[in-house]
């Protein structure tokens, strides 16, 4: 550990406990407020989660182990029509970094139309597994966007979100550097979804900004830590009053990382849009009304990458 790490600032922590996951319980204002004043001031929090037990937790680990295991050529298979939603790495601009996708990770077929391409012989505990772990996130997911909506006094387009919602799962593996530098895993970026959800194995190394432009490292406090992050959707459509966060990964030592993610977004056919509620004399219009899809596709192009904010440059007014 280096000696300027306790000296960093630690992410706030949240409890998510079965109490203050029931909406108009005292617990539930209170855990509310505090996610808004967390995302105010950093864009993220750490969520300390007990609804994903250990043995869950170890199994779903071991599945991504051998999945990343698997021969180039299957990995290969897992494919997608949106950009970078399928299998990514071998590729000399990601040195250290690999990841799959799982696409509507929230519908049963999906996860084993996923499992039969990884396992042609099958794999019944992957899709049970995946289906419990993405149930307890997507629950968590849904929690605190309704916490964000009602903090903005914007209950009213909560269902309409919630059905409109898509889910990416990602499993993400980082081969150790195995040098005694420090070298990137995942650039520095925000993420063009609406919330992400990360979770690691014991092995360190996201970094998220803050907003003097220095860097806290993500050191969980429980194994039940989850980073919760707001993406480019969500803080377009609350016209910027909270800011998608930048992060990265930095790898050391000579551990492989092993990450999770859930990410929600808006379904291909939902316009983002900000609400009428959050424009006026202080708050003029920051974005145009944009697809997800289309900002995804933008950010892949040229000028997409070299924008500072591909969100800013896509719809910015
Ligand atoms: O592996 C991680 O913890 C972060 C991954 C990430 O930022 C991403 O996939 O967008
Ligand atoms: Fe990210």
């Amino acid at each position: 550990m280096g000696s300027s790490e306790g000296l960093a600032p630690a992410l706030p922590v949240l409890y998510f406990s079965s109490e203050n996951l029931k909406p108009g319980s005292t617990s539930w204002r209170k855990t509310r407020d505090d996610v808004r004043e967390a995302l105010e001031e950093y864009g993220c929090f750490e969520a300390s989660y007990d609804k994903i037990p250990s043995d869950l937790r170890n199994a779903f680990f071991g599945s991504m182990e051998e999945i990343f295991e698997l021969p180039l050529e299957t990995k290969m298979r897992n494919v997608s029509d949106i950009p970078y939603h399928g299998y990514i790495g071998n590729h000399p601009s990601v040195r250290l970094y690999e990841s799959l996708g799982i696409d509507d990770v929230a519908v049963t077929e999906k996860v084993e139309a996923f499992a039969n391409l990884m396992w042609p012989e099958g794999n019944p505990d992957f899709s049970k597994q995946t289906h419990s772990l993405v149930e307890q996130l997507s629950t968590l997911d849904m929690t605190v966007r309704k916490m964000i909506a009602e903090s903005f006094g914007l209950q009213k387009y909560v269902d309409e979100h919630i059905n409109s919602t898509g889910y990416l799962l990602r499993i993400m593996k980082y081969n150790s550097p195995n040098t005694t530098d420090t070298e990137v895993g995942v650039n520095s970026h925000t993420d063009k979804n609406s919330l992400t959800i990360l979770h690691q194995n014991q092995v360190e190394g996201l970094e998220v900004q803050t907003k003097d432009g220095s860097w806290i490292k993500f050191q969980p406090s429980t194994p039940n830590s989850f980073i919760v992050i707001i993406a480019d959707c969500l803080s377009a459509w609350l016209n910027g009053r909270l800011h998608s966060t930048y992060h990265r990964v930095m790898m050391s030592g000579n551990e492989a990382r092993y990450s999770l993610g859930l990410f929600s977004f808006p379904k291909a056919d939902y316009l983002i849009k900000v609400p009428e509620e959050l424009v006026d004399e202080q708050h003029p219009l920051l974005f145009k009304p944009f697809y997800h899809k289309e900002l995804l596709s933008f950010f892949y192009t040229e000028v997409g990458q070299a924008a500072p904010s591909a969100l800013h440059a896509f719809c910015g007014v």
